[in-house]
């Protein structure tokens, strides 16, 4: 792969190599000394995998082209990535970047029943379910829409659920997002680039030139030569990081529990209640990340003293009265409320801690998850991760 990105106009390669590290597994070394701002590596346009180059593929745009509404983003991008790794002849240059991608994942979709379980009580426990049965549904539009369609294209014993499900953690765990200066946004995959691992104590450091469609990296801090290159792949709470990408920070200066409040429209007085929610910045669903530093937002409370409002407290209600207490009933009822949930959301949780780490100790949930190509996992970090 490095060849065919090196003859293709990359800059930098010289200087970086591909190595195996302890903690994060595969990634990005650092031959040479490099100052942080310092671009690092530049690949160009012509070989990042985009929606925009699916569509101008001689033998894949027509099929994409017939599918109305357009696939999404992520199932175009998965659909290319099985085509090209689907062609016997051709396409070599890409083909040589699929198979340097791993060959499995240990994102949440593929934990077994009882690896899963072990997060039962958290925010990742429902999305996973949800997300598996999504996969399902997209699949089967896929087959209906384009992959029966065009069987030459897509010969069925390459396009299975299985290998859809590959494709898209691919993607989600590759795929690199920016904002356009016309505030619209592209997802790509970048050869090479997508090698690097995350670390959240470098800046945010890659960047897309919208004008020349290349994709660069500079140093996210001071490098020496041997030194592990890293990138930010973005503010992430350790549950989004194991659903998208399949390891966990133990110490994850983003790590948050997202909580959701919601109100059913048939709820006493809900159509007055939804205007003093907007009148505060909220909506009827609100999802409000608690952290560590902030445990308790603000809105969190706001939210909760307008959904526990009654006539009375009503029909004297100024809008933006919505900010402090707005009687003791009320805030008791708040709390009372706030008290209740907790205690709840901590009896969903399958496993305490303290039995979760006598698990840990005895191996009964193996780190190094099953990831192909990969190094160890971290997976220990679960412990005191809060996912
Ligand atoms: C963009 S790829 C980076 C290259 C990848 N390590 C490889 O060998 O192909 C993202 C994947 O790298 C791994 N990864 C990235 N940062 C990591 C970290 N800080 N700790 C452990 N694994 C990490 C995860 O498996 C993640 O899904």
């Amino acid at each position: 792969m490095e060849s065919w990105v090196k003859e293709s106009g990359a800059v930098g390669l010289d200087d970086l190599e591909v190595a195996d590290f302890q903690v994060t597994g595969r990634g990005v070394r650092s031959l040479q000394y490099s100052k942080e701002g310092e671009r690092l590596l530049t690949i160009p346009s012509g070989i990042l995998w985009t929606v925009e180059h699916a569509y101008a593929d001689p033998l894949l745009g027509p099929a994409l082209r017939s599918v109305q509404p357009p696939l999404t983003v992520d199932d175009t991008l998965a659909t290319y990535i099985l085509f090209v790794r689907s062609r016997k002849s051709g396409y070599n240059g890409l083909r040589s970047h699929v198979t340097a991608f791993p060959t499995s994942y240990s994102s949440s979709i593929y934990f077994t029943e009882n690896e899963l379980e072990v997060c039962a009580g958290t925010s990742l426990y429902t999305i996973t379910d949800q997300l598996k049965r999504q996969i399902e549904e997209d699949y089967a539009g896929l087959v209906a829409r384009i992959f029966g369609q065009y069987q030459d294209l897509f010969p069925f014993d390459k396009f299975t659920i299985e290998d859809y499900k590959w494709a898209l953690s691919t993607v989600w765990s590759r795929g690199m997002d920016f904002v356009l200066p016309d505030e619209t946004s592209i997802r790509l995959l970048a050869p090479f680039a997508d090698m690097l691992n995350h670390s959240s104590e470098v800046k945010q450091c890659h960047v897309y030139d919208a004008s020349s469609g290349n994709l660069s990296v500079l140093a996210g801090k001071d490098y020496k030569a041997g030194d592990q290159v890293f990138i930010n792949y973005g503010p992430l709470p350790n549950n989004r990081l194991l659903r998208l990408y399949g390891f966990v920070l133990s110490s994850n200066p983003n790590d948050s529990y997202d909580l959701v409040l919601s109100t059913h429209p048939v709820a006493p007085f809900w159509e007055q209640k939804q205007k003093l929610w907007i009148s505060a910045g909220l909506k009827s669903t609100c999802t409000i990340s608690l952290t560590l530093t902030d445990p308790l937002p603000k809105n969190v409370l706001r939210y909760l003293r307008i959904q526990r409002l009654d006539e009375s407290d009503l029909s004297v209600m100024e809008v933006n009265a919505t900010d402090g207490i707005i009687n003791e009933s009320n805030e008791v009822e708040v709390l009372q409320f706030l008290v209740d949930s907790f205690c709840g959301l901590l009896e969903n949780f399958g496993t305490q801690l303290e039995m979760l780490e006598e698990q840990l100790a005895a191996s009964v949930h193996p780190p190094g998850g099953r990831e192909g190509t990969h190094g160890p996992r971290r997976m220990s970090a679960w412990a005191n991760s809060g996912c």
